[in-house]
């Protein structure tokens, strides 16, 4: 029945303000209402549908993204649209596409690196969309190891020109998005050598194809690299390799901003601190932990509609079935899920704040702050998308069979997402970039420098390492100061713990290497530590709305407590805590599930997802799934026909026992 709310009953138990919890969400109410009007925007425009996305052929799927993206630019300049509602428009438009590197990573990379005069002679071009840009940094050989690139810029003198070139397959570059089929330029990666001599990876603006006929430019071997895992997903995007054969540039194509290249061939560093470049790596990677809050979000949205309007098992006297969320074992699988989107949403904001913080003091030569906010920047990216791709295949699970189905828009969700555990930095590679910054303040602690920001608990370490647990009763866990303590002492020890098991090695690189497991277990700890305390932070905002706060204190009790019952054996190994004040935790945390449980259904209506975006039946406002599950399997292509194409040839062949004579 069309306009009836099957999830209407739920939605009655609610006890806070929705829409209230909505800016919250949102981060203020101008941003809430920016959102609001271009997911509706792109919703109630069929050139944005997406449903039959998983049933195209490549060559028609991506020429569908190619025709949405240019009809969104069209839009976006027919309505004037600012950069904030043009950003808002191409996320809702939800599909990965030669532009999301051209604004997220051409851009910036030519903004960041670029001098002045060069961003004055690109970047008009490439706002216009004049130049359609790709980052080709990734070569078939090496990824996560940049020094070990193998391309060649070589300075030539006679002509003032680099040659860029490939030397050996390994070298050919590849995973580059929108670089397959679209880009007209490339920031491209390559060994820099003037005179024989190697100066380290330095990036080149080089043109890639015709922009009279879009062929590629002589010397240029370009294409896509082939299909990725999933049906749609990020099948849309033209990921492709690269080679040159010895392809001139002018000089003035290196980004200098840093390091420049005389006419003489000689490298000389500006005056501009070689530092900044980690500025853009902290927006990035900023954006990459927003992004994961949003993908848990939509994931955990139709885990909790679906959970709520299927049925199973416990009928009495001919009544319905129980609601599968009324559980307890799925409220322990959903619910911390939902809680981490929401913890996601308040570190991705607090990291917002950070990356102004950092550039405003880069800018004042202050660079004390910069390798705690690398560190953190890398851990968070690094945790929240490791989270966010399991709990995106978790919330699959928790639908059951039908969250196998693409139209639950769940498997996609994954194809789609997963990536972001390995482009920028592979996830283990950056933990591992937090564990040696952590082992760096372990060795300096007493030395008169006192540890700064998310790593400023270090500076309690004498405490930190012999303080105790004070819970006695299950309520006493939902004193925050007993639980940041818990994590804080945790996190502590266990850097401590490497790093005494380090000071054994003669050679300390291959005690990290003989260690890093555990390492990267600290890091983890110390991450967890900080989504905890900044989702404390925002509890001590003022949050205005009935019944608000009190929901995200009840969240924040589920993401913490959660994450204490997970790793509780890191807990009790420290000796932090003793077996019976975890069971209490335990205890505290079933608590908190009920607590949530009316008001699930309100917490993921707080998204303010529309259906278009969601993309998934199961999902729906309404709730009305099963209709839309019938009606969605007979639009399948395969029911075009009752006799499927090939029951001459093959089935029937079988039935009659023909096979002899069949044409196989
Ligand atoms: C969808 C997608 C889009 C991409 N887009 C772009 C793009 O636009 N431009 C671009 O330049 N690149 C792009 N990339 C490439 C991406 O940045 C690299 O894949 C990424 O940096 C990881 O490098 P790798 O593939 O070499 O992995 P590897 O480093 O080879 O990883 C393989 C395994 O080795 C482990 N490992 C590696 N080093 C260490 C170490 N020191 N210690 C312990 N373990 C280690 C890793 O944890 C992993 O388990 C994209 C990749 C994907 C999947």
């Amino acid at each position: 029945m069309e306009g009836v709310d099957y999830l209407a009953d739920e939605r009655k138990k609610t006890e806070f303000d929705v829409e209230e919890m909505k800016i919250v969400w949102a981060g203020s109410r101008h941003t809430f209402e920016v959102s609001d009007r271009m997911a509706k925007l792109v919703a109630n425009d069929p050139v944005f549908r997406k449903d039959d996305r998983v049933m195209l052929a490549r060559k028609d799927l991506f020429k569908n993204t190619l025709r949405k993206a240019t009809y969104a630019w069209k839009r976006i300049n027919e309505l004037r649209l600012s950069e904030e509602e043009a950003s808002k428009l191409r996320s809702f438009v939800d599909e990965p596409a030669f532009t999301d590197l051209h604004w997220g990573m051409f851009v910036p990379a030519i903004k960041g690196q670029g001098t002045d005069e060069q961003q004055k002679k690109w970047l008009p071009l490439a706002y216009k969309m004049q130049i359609i840009g790709c980052y080709a940094q990734t070569e078939l050989g090496h990824g996560s190891n940049v020094q070990g690139l193998e391309t060649t810029a070589t300075f030539d003198p006679q002509t003032d020109e680099f040659v860029i070139h490939s030397p050996t397959l390994t070298s050919s570059k590849w995973w580059p998005g929108g670089l397959g089929k679209v880009s007209t330029h490339g920031v491209v990666y390559a060994r820099l050598i003037l005179d024989g001599q190697e100066h380290g990876i330095h990036g080149f603006i080089v043109q890639l194809r015709s922009l009279e006929d879009h062929r590629p430019l002589p010397g240029i071997t370009v294409a896509d690299i082939g299909m990725k895992f999933g049906s749609g997903a990020y099948n849309t995007m033209d990921n492709g390799l690269l080679r040159f054969d010895h392809v001139r540039i002018p000089r003035d194509q290196m980004l200098m901003r840093v390091s420049q290249v005389t006419r003489d061939g000689k490298i000389v560093q500006s005056d501009v601190p070689r530092q900044l470049v980690y500025g853009t790596m902290v927006y990035v990677r900023q954006t990459i932990v927003q992004d994961a809050s949003i993908a848990l979000s939509r994931a955990v949205c139709i885990a909790t509609r679906y959970s709520a309007v299927r049925r199973q098992f416990g009928s009495s006297n001919g009544g319905p079935e129980t609601q599968v969320i009324d559980y307890k074992t799925q409220q322990s699988r959903l619910f911390p899920l939902l809680a981490s989107a929401y913890a996601f949403r308040f570190v991705g904001e607090w990291l917002k704040w950070l990356y102004t913080d950092v550039t405003q003091r880069l800018q004042a030569n202050d660079f004390s702050t910069l390798p705690e906010a690398h560190a953190c920047t890398a851990g968070l990216k690094s945790l929240t998308t490791s989270v966010t791709a399991d709990g995106i295949e978790e919330s699959r699970k928790l639908c059951g069979g039908h969250g196998y189905l693409a139209s639950s828009g769940l498997p996609e969700l994954f194809a789609v997402y997963v990536p972001a555990c390995t482009y920028e930095g592979d996830n283990t590679v950056l933990m591992l970039q937090v564990a040696r910054f952590l082992m760096k303040t372990v060795s300096q602690l007493g030395s008169g420098k006192p540890p700064v920001g998310t790593i400023s608990y270090m500076g309690r370490i004498e405490q930190l390492m012999q303080c105790r647990c004070a819970v006695k009763k299950a309520g006493d866990w939902l004193n925050p100061n007993a639980v940041l303590e818990a994590f804080e002492a945790r996190a502590a020890r266990m850097s401590v713990s490497c790093a005494q098991k380090l000071s054994k090695f003669s050679n300390p690189e291959e005690g990290f290497a003989e260690l890093s497991a555990d390492l990267v277990e600290a890091a983890v700890a110390h991450c967890q530590l900080i989504v905890v305390s900044k989702f404390f932070e925002k509890l001590q905002q003022d949050i205005p709305g009935k019944g608000v706060k009190r929901q995200l204190e009840v969240l924040c009790g589920v993401y913490s407590l959660h994450l204490l019952h997970k790793h509780q054996g890191d807990f009790l190994a420290t000796s932090y805590i003793t077996p019976k004040q975890a069971s209490l935790a335990n205890d505290q945390l079933r608590e908190l599930y009920s607590q949530v449980r009316p008001n699930a259904i309100a917490l993921v209506d707080a998204f303010n997802y529309t259906d278009h975006y969601l993309g998934s039946i199961l999902g729906c406002y309404d709730g009305n799934v099963y209709p839309k599950l019938y009606e969605a399997a007979w639009r399948d292509p395969l029911n075009d026909s009752v006799i499927p194409d090939g029951y001459e040839q093959y089935i029937r062949p079988l039935l009659k026992q023909q096979l002899r004579v069949a044409k196989l």
